[in-house]
């Protein structure tokens, strides 16, 4: 059976989008990890499937990382999606409602080409998170390989542990990240983010994701570091997010507000795979 997919990037963080509502391919996790993997399948950082509404919304979104695990939100993913449902006649809107096992989300095409998602509002409970903590705090302090780093944690719908670094160059993100990804206080794992203030209203950011390691950029990293930065006293509540790759424009009015998410969506190429070969 060949598989139809479309090779998207949102500031370099990759992905293989797929319409699961024309095609209905069925892919395991080992399928999934295949097709994630840069040398045996056609490489990206997740996978997104687009499926049809349950409820009242638009589309529904399934989000997979590259080690085949389901996950519950994407933000970079997410502007991807709206430009191919719309590039693919899918939907004649330029705002859709979109399910996510995170909630709700609600990007929007904008007429510079950009996309900006209603990314919903973050939650600090230790139980949302999930994280291993008696009651929610700004910082909990982390024991890594007997070093103690100090963590925010944020759930946008999925769950990362934020942390201020002077020096982002040089911050441990390939050795300490993995540590972090992995600490039992976080019994779903977590996206470890690396926050450099540079000033109240810009960040640098390095991210290393849950079940795809330190990717280019990470859309719900960049909303989950502003929302600490702010919580912390550090940013206004409109920050320019820089990754190497380039930047996103984070917006976050406070306690119980959406997050707001803006950047870029690229169509790469268009292609199809013999899903016998995975
Ligand atoms: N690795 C993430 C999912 C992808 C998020 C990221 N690519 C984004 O743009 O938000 C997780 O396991 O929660």
């Amino acid at each position: 059976m060949k598989l139809k997919f479309t090779k998207m990037h949102g500031l370099g963080n990759d992905f293989v989008v797929i319409d699961g509502i024309n095609q209905s391919p069925f892919l395991g996790p080992e399928q999934l990890r295949l097709l994630a993997n840069r040398h045996f399948g056609i490489g990206c950082d997740q996978i997104l499937l687009i499926e049809a509404a349950e409820g009242d919304a638009d589309f529904r979104y399934r989000i997979f990382n590259a080690d085949g695990g389901e996950v519950e939100q994407c933000g970079n993913g997410a502007r991807c999606f709206v430009r191919y449902v719309h590039d693919r006649g899918m939907t004649n809107k330029n705002e859709i409602r979109v399910e996510t096992h995170g909630g709700l989300i609600i990007p929007r095409l904008e007429a510079n080409g950009e996309v900006t998602v209603n990314m919903g509002a973050p939650k600090f409970e230790p139980r949302e998170i999930p994280f291993a903590a008696e009651k929610r705090a700004l910082t909990y302090p982390l024991d890594i390989d007997g070093r103690q780093v100090e963590i925010s944690a944020v759930s946008m719908g999925n769950p990362h542990a934020v942390q201020w670094v002077a020096d982002l160059d040089h911050a441990p993100v390939l050795t300490e990240g993995e540590l972090i990804e992995r600490h039992p206080c976080f019994p779903k794992r977590v996206n470890a983010g690396y926050m450099q203030v540079i000033d109240r209203s810009h960040i640098r950011l390095r991210v290393y994701e849950r079940g795809a390691g330190e990717t280019l950029a990470c859309g719900t990293g960049a909303c989950a570091a502003v929302v600490a930065g702010i919580q912390r006293g550090l940013l206004e509540s409109k920050v320019k997010v820089s990754f190497r790759s380039g930047d996103l424009i984070v917006r976050w009015e406070g306690e119980n507000q959406p997050v707001w998410m803006t950047g870029p969506a690229t169509t790469v190429f268009d292609g199809e795979i013999d899903l016998k070969i995975l």
